[in-house]
């Protein structure tokens, strides 16, 4: 099996096998002309059984905002597809090995993707960092607690105007938020379910405060065949809760619809508190966000804040130069020759560091090691966050 990034008279046959093998038809010559413009240089791996291009991935360069703020660079992972008549032969594990290799050369820190199926990646040393929930209001209970804040307007935006207005404004939005990350310009073009051709018809609401614009709503109506619709909202950003409320009121304003789905949003977002009738949350239901691997362990060791200093070992088995032992503190980090208070695989890193698990959780099923009970004690300070992460971005 040969593995090598792919020229650029290649990249549609690599786009052909990914819709493939999520059963899903080749793009059309009229969205290739979009889709075509969505891949970076470089970036689009293939593995080659003789002359067939049986799998491919590809990543972007986008950026991750860590706790205590700080952003460092992160490979977003996707497009992973493999011929249905090569799996299970070792092509997905080829394809993650070069492209691990590729990121860690690059410089970049991190490397993430959402996946299909949650069994896929842990064996290269991906794990699930950040969670989201999804949450459904049905229209005919939501009556907005009277205190809730009702501020700016709502405005709807075509696609076009869109592309303009949204880029800058999520970057804006995002800014204080641990665990987001920059969208890459291919993700706004391909990815929003901009009309391609799938039969999604998008539409864009923004909201304006009395600082501009604070937030925006990326929204579909799923027609069943008799009643009313369901809003499916695909992305819905603000920089602040009265934004937010706002966006909801626009949303739940919005006639012949039955009901309002939000794809995405924080776990601790406190939505049913924004209505009298808490039961107008009719559905929430809890998904895994960003699927995290270190790729430079101690670089992002030292980026993070640490509510304590903790003595860590991490394992590394596909890229070797991780594993160690590191001291880590405020003041910095450093490898040290120590006995550790806390040892981790690489994945479990991932699952700890943005604060998905604590340490003392994922003692108690056996993911991870601590010396002692006083070591696991330590080890949940040096990992707490002041607040939880949300990535909430799809790609
Ligand atoms: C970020 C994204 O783009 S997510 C999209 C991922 N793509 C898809 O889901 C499309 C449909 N699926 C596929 O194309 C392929 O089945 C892939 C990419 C998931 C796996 O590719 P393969 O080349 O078959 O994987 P590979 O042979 O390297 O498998 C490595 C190991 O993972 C296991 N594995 C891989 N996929 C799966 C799966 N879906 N379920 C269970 N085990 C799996 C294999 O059994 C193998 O384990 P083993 O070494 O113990 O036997």
């Amino acid at each position: 099996m040969e593995i090598r990034t792919l020229a650029d008279d290649e990249l549609r046959t690599a786009q052909t096998l990914f819709m493939r093998s999520l059963h899903r038809p080749p793009v059309t010559d009229e969205q290739w002309e979009l889709v075509g413009r969505s891949f970076e240089p470089g970036r689009t791996w293939g593995a080659f059984a003789g002359d067939v291009l049986a799998g491919t991935a590809l990543s972007w360069a986008s950026k991750l905002r860590v706790p205590g703020g700080q952003v460092r660079g992160l490979a977003a992972v996707t497009r992973v597809g493999v011929r249905a008549d090569h799996r299970r032969r070792g092509v997905l594990t080829g394809l993650m090995r070069a492209q691990l290799a590729e990121v860690a050369a690059r410089g970049e820190v991190f490397a993430g993707l959402r996946a299909t199926e949650p069994v896929i990646y842990g064996r290269f040393g991906y794990g699930v960092a950040t969670r989201f929930h999804t949450v459904t209001v049905a229209r005919d209970r939501a009556v907005f607690h009277p205190g809730l804040p009702a501020t700016g307007e709502v405005r709807l935006l075509d696609t076009d105007r869109a592309l303009e207005v949204l880029p800058d404004l999520y970057e804006r939005i995002v800014r204080a938020r641990v665990g987001s990350m920059a969208r890459p310009d291919a993700l706004w073009r391909t990815s929003f379910g901009w009309p391609i051709g799938t039969g999604h018809d998008p539409r864009i609401a923004v909201h304006t405060g009395p600082d501009g614009d604070e937030g925006y709503a990326v929204f579909a109506a799923r027609r069943p065949d008799a009643g009313n619709a369901t809003l499916e909202v695909d992305d819905l950003q603000g920089s602040s809760p009265a934004a937010v409320a706002a966006l909801w009121r626009f949303l739940l304003s919005i006639d012949l619809v039955d009901e309002v789905k939000v794809l995405s949003r924080p776990v601790d977002e406190p939505v049913e508190a924004m209505f009298v009738d808490q039961r107008a949350v009719s559905k929430v239901v809890p998904m895994n966000d960003l699927w995290l691997r270190v790729v430079d362990v101690p670089e992002a060791l030292a980026a993070r804040s640490w509510g304590g200093p903790l003595t860590l070992e991490v394992r590394d088995a596909l890229l070797p130069g991780n594993t160690g032992v590191y001291r880590v503190s405020e003041s910095g980090v450093d490898r040290v020759d120590a006995e550790p208070e806390l040892s981790v695989d690489v994945d479990v890193l991932a699952q700890l560091y943005f604060g998905r698990w604590t340490v003392s959780a994922l003692a108690g099923v056996n993911r991870l090691r601590v010396a002692n009970p006083e070591a696991a004690a330590r080890a949940d300070a040096a990992f707490a966050l002041p607040a939880t992460a949300w990535t909430g971005t799809f790609f």
